[in-house]
């Protein structure tokens, strides 16, 4: 945080409007860019937020989460500083004017690893747990290098340590909002999950959680997406961008992952912390293909008689078993 100092922004260009307010880049004395958000004049439900959202962020240290530099509460228009990430939304990669088919399936599914674990920290690891309650793909931010950055917790929650669940006005967006949780208006971390698993379906198919402009059986991406499971009949779903031969396992695997996310009780769903494990599982498996791949078991003939030899030496390892070991390892490391 920025603290108690007098720091001057040079704002130079709109980056959004969202409902919290309008999204300014500046950049700081120093030089460093900035995206300042400021709150519509005199809307006090909007201050709350910002203010929700500074004691929810100043709790959360994580790399997947976009960092709050500073704020500044007491003036008339409050502000809110944030680092810069420049690479635009997810949604805006998957169906807006930078969707491209350079989000292959394996960014997509580390930036679902990503999502997701940052969704079981803020569930589980951190002081108190926080529910985020605005999962979207226009609320995760993507940097220069399609790491994912969990942003916007003005409508998140801190859930204290003797409560289960919150009793609350409903509060999301739809297409994303828990069927349950909208019916209820009770509040507890398995609508994050509800939401994830439509992120999810969204990186799946490439296809918007709702849209008004599509025939009523594929209109909510939820309903047409666990139709098409059941019918067996997902190839007709997922994106033909990142469907191949290769993939299909990893990919039904994740569909499957997505509808346990979205069932209709929240009881039925697993935590963010089970799917979180069971997608990096999947990245990790898919590496070990690769060296097995690049690194094929020796055929029965005369390499074994090598093999043989380099045993009998001492040496019980294969390149391609060490290796496969290593890279397993390093992706655990960098998954932190
Ligand atoms: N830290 C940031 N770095 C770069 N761009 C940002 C940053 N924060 C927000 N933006 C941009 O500003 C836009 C508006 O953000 P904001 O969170 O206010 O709205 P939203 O998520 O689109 O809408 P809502 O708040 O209604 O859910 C985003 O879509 C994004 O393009």
């Amino acid at each position: 945080m920025l603290g108690r100092t007098d720091v001057y922004v040079t704002i130079y260009v709109i980056l959004g409007q969202g409902g919290q307010g309008t999204v300014y880049k500046g950049i700081l004395p120093d030089s460093s860019v900035v995206a300042i958000k400021k709150s519509r004049l005199g809307d006090s439900s909007q201050v709350e937020q910002f203010i929700n959202e500074v004691l929810v962020l100043s709790q959360i240290n994580h790399r997947n989460v976009v960092k709050l530099l500073g704020c500044c509460l007491e003036t008339e228009v409050p502000l809110l500083v944030y680092e810069f990430i420049n690479s635009g939304t997810l949604f805006d990669r998957l169906h807006g004017s930078m969707s491209d088919s350079s989000l292959t399936w394996e960014h997509r599914l580390r930036i679902a690893v990503e999502i997701a674990g940052t969704l079981a920290y803020l569930h589980s690891s951190a002081s108190i747990p926080i529910i985020h309650r605005d999962v979207k793909t226009a609320n995760i931010l993507l940097d220069e290098n399609l790491t994912a950055k969990v942003a916007d917790f003005g409508a998140s929650r801190l859930i204290p340590m003797d409560k289960e669940q919150l009793t609350t006005m409903v509060q999301g967006t739809l297409g994303y909002l828990d069927p349950e949780y909208y019916n209820t208006g009770l509040l507890n971390e398995k609508s994050d999950v509800y939401s994830f698993g439509v992120v999810l379906m969204e990186l799946l198919t490439g296809q918007k959680a709702l849209c008004f402009e599509k025939p009523q059986q594929s209109k909510h991406l939820v309903n047409y997406f666990a139709s098409a499971m059941k019918e067996n009949r997902l190839h007709e779903v997922i994106d033909g961008q990142v469907l191949n031969k290769s993939n299909q396992r990893e990919i039904h695997e994740a569909a499957r992952i997505a509808v346990e996310c979205t069932r209709l009780m929240g009881e039925e769903r697993p935590r963010m912390k089970e799917v979180a494990a069971q997608l990096e599982a999947l990245r990790v498996t898919k590496t070990k293909h690769e060296w097995s791949d690049q690194y094929p078991e020796p055929e029965v003939n005369e390499h074994l008689v090598g093999v043989e030899i380099l045993s009998a030496q001492g040496d019980t390892s294969t390149t391609g078993y060490d290796s496969i070991k290593n890279v397993t390892r390093l992706h655990i490391e960098a998954g932190r």
